[in-house]
């Protein structure tokens, strides 16, 4: 049976040399290869890995943003990858995203309440009473004033300007919200603030979230499922509780080393950080992409592809040598 939203064989790549900033390089980036997950309505996934993992460009190629070079996303039923734009505006009203830092994708020259109506205006929704209304209640609903509908995202904080971000992606009344990292570049307690507010939001409005972050911690206080991204590629999948304490690939297992002691539990085994940059996509390793940086790699390892397989129940990995065995066992001893 196929979940709410489905992606199914994604693979996204982005020729070099046709134009822009890159347009010096030559090549093909594989940004994603053999995407496969589902989410159900109202629950989390987590989408996890170092900078160029390919996070960002799953995330917009599920809204429909970035055109996927094979493969689909099911959305309640509909492949939206089949979809024309015209087709696809009554799903945009469906699904909204939340950038990184909401100032740079805020017009600084327009009030709060314009940037929170702007999504209405364009998708033509509701009267200008009506959209002045949803936009001053969803501010006061994310705890700012309704005065904040006249001034500028300027005068906010970047807890505040989250907030405003938040409110604009909740106007069209969406289904699913990618968050893409919401929480970086807040302190502590304000990116706890912004978990909190994210979980009640889920549960008062049923909205299911994808959840980008290099932020293990962040992503496993909402996520139920997590998908770990190395080089445009899953290396694992798994129940968020599952990940954190019997981790099967090594690579995650070297993401979880940044984790507080109270979320990880003592005897899960934690390898160091991966060290010095990934890889370049243009050219990734052969065998297994992550075999360059593994300390436990072996010469299969440069050879063969590990396929992705089923070690535990909701868990798989692709490596020749989980840390897990195929009935979920931890196979590590424990440090
Ligand atoms: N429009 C584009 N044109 C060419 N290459 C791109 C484009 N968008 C992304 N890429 C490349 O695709 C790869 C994946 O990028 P992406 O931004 O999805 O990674 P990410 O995991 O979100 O990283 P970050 O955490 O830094 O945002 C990178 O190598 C990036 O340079």
């Amino acid at each position: 049976m196929s979940a709410w939203l489905e992606v199914k064989n994604l693979d996204v790549s982005f020729k070099l040399g046709e134009g822009g900033l890159l347009r010096q390089s030559q090549g093909t980036i594989h940004a994603l290869s053999d995407i496969n997950f589902g989410l159900e309505k109202g629950q989390t996934v987590g989408l996890i890995g170092e900078s160029g993992s390919g996070k960002s460009t799953l995330g917009r190629a599920i809204l429909h943003l970035v055109r996927p070079t094979a493969g689909s996303v099911h959305f309640d039923g509909t492949d939206l990858t089949s979809l024309a734009e015209r087709q696809m505006r009554p799903f945009r009203q469906q699904m909204q995203m939340v950038f990184q830092d909401p100032f740079d994708s805020m017009n600084a020259r327009m009030t709060v309440g314009q940037i929170i109506m702007e999504p209405l205006l364009l998708q033509r929704l509701g009267t200008t009473r009506s959209r002045r209304e949803r936009a001053a209640m969803l501010l006061e609903r994310m705890g700012l004033d309704r005065l904040a509908m006249n001034r500028y995202p300027g005068q906010y904080s970047g807890g505040q300007r989250q907030r405003i971000a938040i409110a604009r992606a909740l106007t069209t009344q969406p289904q699913l919200l990618v968050l893409d990292e919401p929480t970086s570049g807040l302190d502590v307690s304000m990116q706890a603030r912004i978990l909190n507010l994210l979980q009640d939001l889920q549960r008062e409005m049923g909205l299911s979230y994808v959840f980008i972050s290099h932020d293990l911690g962040a992503v496993s206080y909402l996520a139920q499922n997590i998908v770990v991204l190395y080089l445009g590629r899953i290396v694992e999948i798994a129940p968020t509780a599952r990940l954190v304490n019997s981790p099967a690939h090594p690579y995650t297992a070297s993401l979880l080393d940044a984790l507080p002691p109270m979320v990880r539990q003592a005897e899960t085994p934690h390898l160091p950080p991966p060290t010095g940059e990934p890889p370049s996509p243009v050219n990734p390793p052969s065998g297994c992409a992550f075999h360059t940086r593994c300390p436990q790699a072996e010469p299969i390892c440069a050879a063969e592809r590990p396929a992705l397989r089923a070690v535990a129940d909701g868990q798989q990995v692709a490596c020749h040598f989980p840390l897990v065995s195929v009935n979920g066992t931890p196979s590590y001893a424990a440090p």
